[in-house]
């Protein structure tokens, strides 16, 4: 980066930054849009910007489908709790506007009509559970609905379950329970067939997957999978080959299902598919039921190519009653039940709970589904840097003149990371974010900001700049740039033609280190005033009196300039808000040539 501004003077704040009040800080939007209010007593040090210390009202939490009991009990720690089962899609849709978040399972399907029912007040949508095919997410997104899952509780459970209905079709056990209740004794009729030696193919190879293979390999079965996002050296660690679809389809003689059910997966076994396979397959559904053509397997099965099939998924949930595929003899089904078990249940119920809870208070969340999802350490790395991309977004657009369309911004990261140890995605959205809401009518959060940016046409680009040294901080500068636009402030204005804002993190606090050429040091946590004049001396005494008369205290002042007595920039930060008179006073100061008022 080109600095042209020479120097830069610091003075310490008359408030230090601990001692700060921050009683009266008005009620603003956390990152998921949930009033923040009250901040009492705490210095910004201790409390990142996206986390609710207090809240006068608590939200309301509609869990719809049942919930283990821990999980209810987090939740009613925070939250009013309405547990309204089996609600039709018009009692949802009324239900919906006054609820900040919804807690469903796999029998509830969140409808566009629900995040549009909810007018705006719904914030989370908790799947207590992995499959999030029952959410709409393009609806959920758009509406700056966060969606959180439990993507680990149920992992052992779905992988039992798969392994119960292979051993239970293999031999036949569903059926000849049937028929000995009936009062039979059909022991020709229920020879099984044994799985030892035989070929296992896993079809998703995560974590259910992974997991139904280490035990069908404890059977003694040969284990293949087909996973086109799978890394080979996971499967190596379990024994698995990897193989591609049609090679998976050709050589097994069990097939086990559990990719996810998305528009490349729909029906992904029909029969074209089912044709491909060895005759005589059995084949074990645990994932969706939406990823087998369901007529396709009743044909596949009447016609022998797949000997049998154990089921517990349907399209339709609950199936037909009359559905032939569900009467079929050598089919064997079960309602849904994989992550049904006790451990499970109240596994997926605390996982779910705690990322509703983090969600409301406005934490960012790791099992986000629709939002950047950021491992836990690197989350809490990225916290202070979280909180100045927002800032610097917010003060960029600020700088823009009244009429000048904000069409591209280019934001640059210098960092000592080597470029894959940087995950950049949850500051552009911060930028975003910080950037669309001072200008936008609509709601804005992290989640739709992305979203909302496009449909306004706004582009944002990214550029690593590698720098020497340790990288022991993820980021040591973030720069927003404005290109094609005026300022209101024209010292924000760069010598390559753009409004340019650099900040850094110190000490934990965002702070804005550049504008336009000119080098500042301001700490970004009240709010800003920029003046520009030629450097004389009392600037500083001047604007602080004008100020200090209506008791708005200063929290750091900075000037930037390109010599002693030449052109300079002054960056005051302000923990209250001047009015209107006194900003004017600040403007007729006469050394003053321009300024500008920056709320953050
Ligand atoms: N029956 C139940 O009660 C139950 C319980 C848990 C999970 N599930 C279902 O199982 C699915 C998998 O759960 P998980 O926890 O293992 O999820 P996961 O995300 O860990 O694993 C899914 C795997 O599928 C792979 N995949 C994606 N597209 C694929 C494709 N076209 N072909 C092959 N593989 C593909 C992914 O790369 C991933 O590795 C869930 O989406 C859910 O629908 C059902
Ligand atoms: O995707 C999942 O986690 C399973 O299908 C479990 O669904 P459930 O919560 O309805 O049991």
């Amino acid at each position: 980066m080109a600095a042209s501004a020479s120097s830069t003077m610091l003075l310490s704040s008359k408030t230090s930054r601990a001692s700060l009040s921050w009683k009266n800080q008005l009620a603003s939007t956390s990152a998921f849009g949930v009033p923040r209010v009250s901040l009492r007593h705490r210095s910004h040090r201790q409390c990142p910007r996206f986390i609710v210390l207090s809240m006068d009202a608590k939200p309301t939490v509609l869990v719809a489908e049942k919930l283990g009991e821990a999980g209810l009990k987090l939740l009613k720690e925070f939250a009013n709790v309405d547990c309204s089962y089996n609600l039709s899609p018009e009692e949802l849709c009324t239900k919906i506007s006054l609820c900040d978040a919804l807690v469903v399972r796999s029998g509830t399907k969140v409808t566009r009509e629900i995040f549009e029912s909810s007018g705006g007040r719904l914030k989370v949508v908790g799947r207590a559970g992995v499959g999030i095919d029952n959410v709409d997410l393009a609806a959920a997104t758009e509406h700056g609905c966060l969606v959180v899952n439990a993507p680990t509780a149920n992992t052992v459970a779905a992988a039992e379950h798969g392994i119960a209905l292979l051993t239970a079709m293999a031999r036949n056990v569903a059926q000849a329970d049937a028929s000995v209740k009936s009062g039979k004794w059909l022991r020709n009729k229920y020879v099984g067939v044994s799985l030892v030696g035989k070929t296992l193919a896993v079809m998703g190879f995560g974590k259910v997957g992974s997991e139904v293979a280490r035990r069908a390999k404890g059977l003694g079965m040969h284990v293949i999978a087909h996973d086109p996002y799978a890394p080979a050296d996971r499967a190596r660690a379990i024994g698995v080959e990897l193989v591609s679809f049609d090679e998976a389809l050709a050589s097994a003689d069990f097939i086990s299902l559990h990719m996810p059910l998305t528009p490349a997966t729909k029906k992904v076994l029909n029969d074209e598919t089912f044709a491909k396979m060895k005759k005589g397959v059995r084949i074990v559904n645990v994932a969706r039921g939406g990823v087998i053509d369901e007529e396709a397997l009743v044909r596949a099965l009447d016609a022998g190519i797949v000997a049998q099939a154990a089921l517990d998924v349907f399209t339709e949930e609950p199936p037909p009653k009359d559905s032939k595929l569900i009467q079929h003899e050598n089919v064997t089904a079960t309602p849904h039940l994989g992550a049904s078990t006790t451990e499970a249940q109240e596994g997926v119920a605390i996982e779910v709970a705690e990322a509703v809870v983090g969600a409301l208070k406005g934490e960012l969340s790791a099992t986000a589904v629709n939002a950047p999802m950021v491992p836990a350490e690197v989350l809490s790395e990225l916290k202070p840097f979280v909180v100045l991309a927002e800032k610097l977004g917010r003060l960029a657009v600020q700088l823009v003149a009244g009429g000048s369309g904000v069409k591209s911004v280019k934001v640059t990261y210098g960092s000592a990371r080597a470029p894959d140890d940087l995950d950049t995605r949850l500051l552009r959205a911060m930028i975003t974010k910080g950037m669309i809401e001072p200008i936008s009518s609509v709601f804005i959060n992290l989640v739709n900001a992305d979203f909302t940016a496009k449909q306004r046409g706004l582009q944002i680009s990214e550029e690593r700049i590698l720098l020497d040294g340790s990288p022991e901080s993820p980021v040591e500068f973030i720069q927003v740039q404005i290109a094609n636009v005026e300022s209101k402030f024209a010292s924000a204005i760069s010598d390559s033609g753009e409004i340019r804002v650099v900040g850094r993190v110190k000490d934990g606090i965002p702070h804005l280190t550049k504008v336009g050429s000119f080098e500042v040091d301001v700490s970004l946590e009240g709010s800003i005033i920029l003046c520009s004049q030629v450097d004389q001396p009392g600037m500083i005494g001047k604007v602080g009196s004008v100020l200090g008369e209506e008791n708005v205290n200063v929290s750091f002042m900075s000037v930037g300039r390109i010599a002693p007595r030449k052109q300079a920039v002054m960056a005051i930060g302000v923990d209250e808000q001047p009015s209107k008179e006194s900003l004017k006073r600040i403007g007729e100061i006469p050394a003053i040539q321009e300024f500008v008022y920056l709320g953050l």
